[in-house]
């Protein structure tokens, strides 16, 4: 018998079939550009707690680079390390790249969601939308706290900024049912595959990551981008997996079938075009990454080694697309 049989379920990371199933998000509220609104955009309100490693919470410092949103928007970053306690924040002479909690000072985390709901019995995960004037958590579901930074908060952005829209009206059928695959069998897909405890489930879910790969591959060999030849929601969601494939995914989680440097010319030309997007390389750390996946998963990686390889090199010199934002 595994030791999680001795777990609370929801902290257990696969059932008694071997099959991990991820929590549904417990906050669900939403920042409007409304002045009337429970939580109004405001600049320097907001407060976005994130982990550099974490792919749900990349896509948050993504859309805030490109939206501008430096300014209006403050961060916190935890340490890569997830152990016992889970997330926590350290100084950044204990792990360069952490910004810890000025705000609240929490040393961990769940501090964070024991304050704002201390009966709360879910998982204590990034990233966490915070409000800094009512002193609580807006939303923790990452799909949905990109969408308020994508448009909520144009007012205050550069003008350059404001009409730049990831998830465009007349789009949005066409990336919900992009988004939809993409997160089954890829963003989530690759989590089903390594943190799989039977082999049935595994090989299952580590297939159907290819398949998809594949089926992005077949889009990208005519397209700039996922839908509709503009950079939509849609890349930035599959660009924070594919930037982790090769240097965690591939060997970490076992999804070793083919990788995205050698199989997969036309994802990879995309990934390299999505890093050289501005400000979006300076939210990629390597250590991070890698040091999260194969330090904290010790039932996968008990000796905490971590391998050399940081994936290909995304840096290579690019041509600037055509469709930045519909
Ligand atoms: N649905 C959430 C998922 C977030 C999530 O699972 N984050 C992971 C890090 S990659 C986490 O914080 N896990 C902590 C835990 O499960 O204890 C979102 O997209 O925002």
């Amino acid at each position: 018998m595994s030791s999680q049989q001795n777990m609370p379920v929801i902290q257990r990371w696969a059932n008694d079939k071997g099959e991990f199933h991820r929590q549904v998000s417990s906050f669900r509220h939403q920042v409007e550009a409304n002045p009337g609104a429970k939580f109004p955009a405001e600049p320097n309100r907001y407060h976005l707690y994130v982990s550099l490693a974490c792919p749900w919470a990349h896509r948050t410092l993504i859309v805030r680079a490109l939206k501008g949103l430096e300014k209006v928007i403050t961060v916190s970053v935890v340490d890569f390390l997830m152990l016992d306690k889970g997330w926590k924040f350290s100084t950044p002479e204990e792990c360069p790249g952490a910004i810890p909690d000025e705000l609240n000072h929490a040393k961990y985390l769940r501090d964070l969601y024991f304050f704002v709901e201390p009966e709360y019995t879910g998982r204590f995960t990034v990233p966490v939308l915070w409000d800094k004037k009512l002193n609580t958590i807006v939303n923790n579901e990452s799909s949905e706290i990109i969408r308020m930074l994508n448009t909520a908060f144009d007012e205050y952005v550069p003008r350059d900024k404001q009409s730049v829209n990831f998830y465009p009206e007349h789009l949005r059928a066409a990336i919900d049912e992009v988004n939809s695959w993409v997160y089954d069998n890829i963003n989530n897909g690759v989590y089903k595959s390594g943190f799989a405890t039977k082999q049935g489930p595994y090989e299952e879910n580590c297939r159907k990551v290819f398949e998809s790969l594949d089926r992005v591959e077949g889009i990208l060999a005519n397209h700039e981008f996922l839908v509709s030849d503009t950079l939509t929601e849609a890349d930035i969601r599959l660009f924070t997996t594919v930037v982790r494939f090769d240097p965690v995914y591939h060997g970490h989680f076992k999804c070793n079938l083919k990788s995205i440097e050698k199989d997969y010319p036309h994802i990879l030309r995309w990934t390299r075009l999505m890093y050289q997007l501005p400000g979006v390389a300076q939210t990629v750390n390597m250590n991070h990454i890698k040091g999260h996946y194969y330090m904290s998963h010790k039932q996968i990686n008990p000796n905490q080694v971590v391998p050399l390889g940081n994936g290909p090199d995304l840096s290579s010199p690019m041509v600037k697309p055509k469709n930045y934002g519909a």
